[in-house]
């Protein structure tokens, strides 16, 4: 009956027929799903709901006000889909709830203190350099697709940043730990396809899916609690040769490489130091959200500035004009990076048009008024961040990259809620700085040495999404060295 009561709040396709509804999941990785969810969001209003499988339902949700009221909810829950990257993950900072969240997200904040940021953008200069550096065979010849490099580049970075370790992907493409991670978002994708998905116990036994999965993330849980188990000795052996390690002072930032790792193996809670388990689940939860979606927002900007050649012209005058003469070897530092405005805005854009996360979910815990009704507790609510970005009212001409939106002037004109691509609220994105940091070094180091310009085959790009938003060919470009 409250379901009932609801309808009349949201319109929507009522009741969604069981076939469309299938099509609808299995359209998650079928290039324009975005495109097909924008069109939804145009036939049936801003808020509407989809009926699926035994009367289960979702609110796809994207006015500002009700946005709001959901994502800065005091109490909130991911939605159902998040568990099916706990298997790997955990309960870490990304799907935790309630008391657990909050400690995590206290301890963790620190992890981006800027000092420590100032440390990981020499990792980011490495290893952009080595992508560079690799990229070179391909200077006037035929297109490739740029999206392998940057994703190797970016696995290197949070490998290196949150355990210090490297596995040296760039070099080693076909390393099992860099395999299983790519796999392991391909396995989750096709659980949200599977008419067994939903169901743990029945997935779980039946789904040679679900067999694959056990073995790929035993892989990658072994390689974490190596690595945990490794550095908890080190620093064990360091403290009894007395190597100051106080994580309170601020000083000690600056003094000594640090990593993620390092922090949580620190920390205390309670007086008690977090277990082996308790640390996995969160470096696991970085290497999950701290590569993928740096890659995407990299790359879709790479897409963009092939495109749009004035853009880049333009970014590449800000280079020189920043770095002066060693430009194209120049090292990049947090200072030096707040001087790119430019790139900041052509960043800005690209997140917009491709944000990495284009779609988020919440459970609502308790009951909450929305469009005047009471919707209640347990509701599963999805953000579509990508169809927010491309409203034709905030943003004219969405389709179009135009860095000048994000002018101050222009940017004054817009609220919270038109721009989420590291969402808003307590929930938001930790990892906001870094990412935006990887993704400026990765891309003045290339621009800076390379003109790149559109492959043949740019033009039939198309945007998928699974866990990330990821383009369906890759990226493919060429390259000219730059004079
Ligand atoms: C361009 C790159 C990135 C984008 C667009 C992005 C976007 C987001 C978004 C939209 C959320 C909210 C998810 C939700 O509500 O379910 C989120 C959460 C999170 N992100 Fe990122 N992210 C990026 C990079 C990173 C990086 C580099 C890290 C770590 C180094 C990171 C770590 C996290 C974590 C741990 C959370 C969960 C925070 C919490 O719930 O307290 N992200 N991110």
């Amino acid at each position: 009956k409250k379901v009932q009561t609801i309808n009349k709040h949201f319109p929507g396709p009522k009741p969604y027929p069981v076939v469309g509804n299938l099509l609808e999941f299995a359209t998650l990785d079928i290039p324009g799903v975005f495109e097909h969810v924008v069109e939804l969001h145009e036939r049936y209003g801003q808020d509407f709901m989809m009926w699926s499988l035994f009367n289960w339902n979702l609110i796809l949700m994207t006015s500002r006000k009700n946005v709001e009221k959901v994502l800065l909810a005091k109490q909130t829950e991911k939605s159902m889909l998040y568990q099916f990257i706990e298997p790997w993950l955990g309960t870490g900072l990304l799907i935790a709830s309630g008391e657990k969240w909050f400690q995590r997200r206290k301890i963790i904040t620190p992890t981006f203190h800027f000092k420590i940021l100032e440390q990981f953008v020499r990792v980011f200069n490495t290893e952009t350099d080595t992508m560079v550096k690799l990229l070179r065979k391909h200077v006037n010849g035929k297109e490739f697709d740029i999206y392998e490099y940057v994703t190797l580049m970016a696995l290197d970075s949070i490998c290196e940043t949150s355990m210090g370790t490297t596995v040296d992907a760039q070099h080693n493409p076909d390393n099992q730990y860099v395999q299983n991670v790519k796999r392991i978002a391909v396995l989750v994708l096709l659980r949200t396809i599977s008419i067994l998905g939903p169901y743990p116990w029945l997935y779980n036994i039946l789904h040679p899916n679900a067999w694959e999965q056990r073995r790929v993330i035993k892989q990658l849980h072994d390689f974490t609690d190596g690595v945990i188990r490794s550095r908890r000795k080190q620093l064990a052996k360091e403290k009894s040769e007395n190597v100051a390690f106080d994580l309170t002072e601020e000083n000690m930032y600056a003094k000594r490489k640090l990593t993620f790792l390092d922090l949580l193996l620190n920390v205390t809670v309670e007086g008690k130091p977090l277990s082996n388990l308790d640390i996995r689940e969160e470096v696991d939860t970085f290497m999950f959200e701290g590569h993928d979606t740096t890659t995407s927002g990299i790359s879709f900007t790479i897409y963009e500035l092939a495109r749009n050649q004035d853009v880049q012209d333009r970014l590449y005058e800000e280079i020189v004009a920043v770095l002066g003469k060693d430009y194209k070897t120049a090292d990049l530092t947090y200072q030096n990076l707040q001087e790119f405005k430019y790139l900041d805005l052509v960043v800005k854009e690209g997140l917009r048009m491709y944000p990495p996360v284009g779609i988020i979910g919440r459970a609502l815990v308790e009951d909450m008024e929305l469009n005047g009704t009471m919707v209640p507790a347990g509701q599963n609510i999805l953000v579509p961040i990508y169809v927010i970005h491309r409203n034709p009212e905030i943003y004219p001409n969405p389709n179009q990259f135009d860095p000048t939106r994000f002018s101050e002037d222009a940017e004054s004109k817009r609220g919270p809620f038109d721009y989420l691509p590291f969402s808003i609220g307590a929930r938001n994105c930790i990892g906001q700085r870094y990412a935006l940091m990887e993704m400026k070094v990765a891309l003045i180091k290339l621009i800076a040495n390379y003109r790149v310009l559109p492959g043949e085959s740019l033009g039939k790009l198309r945007v998928k999404t699974d866990l990330v938003l990821r383009p369906d060919i890759g990226i493919p470009v060429k390259i000219e060295l730059r004079e």
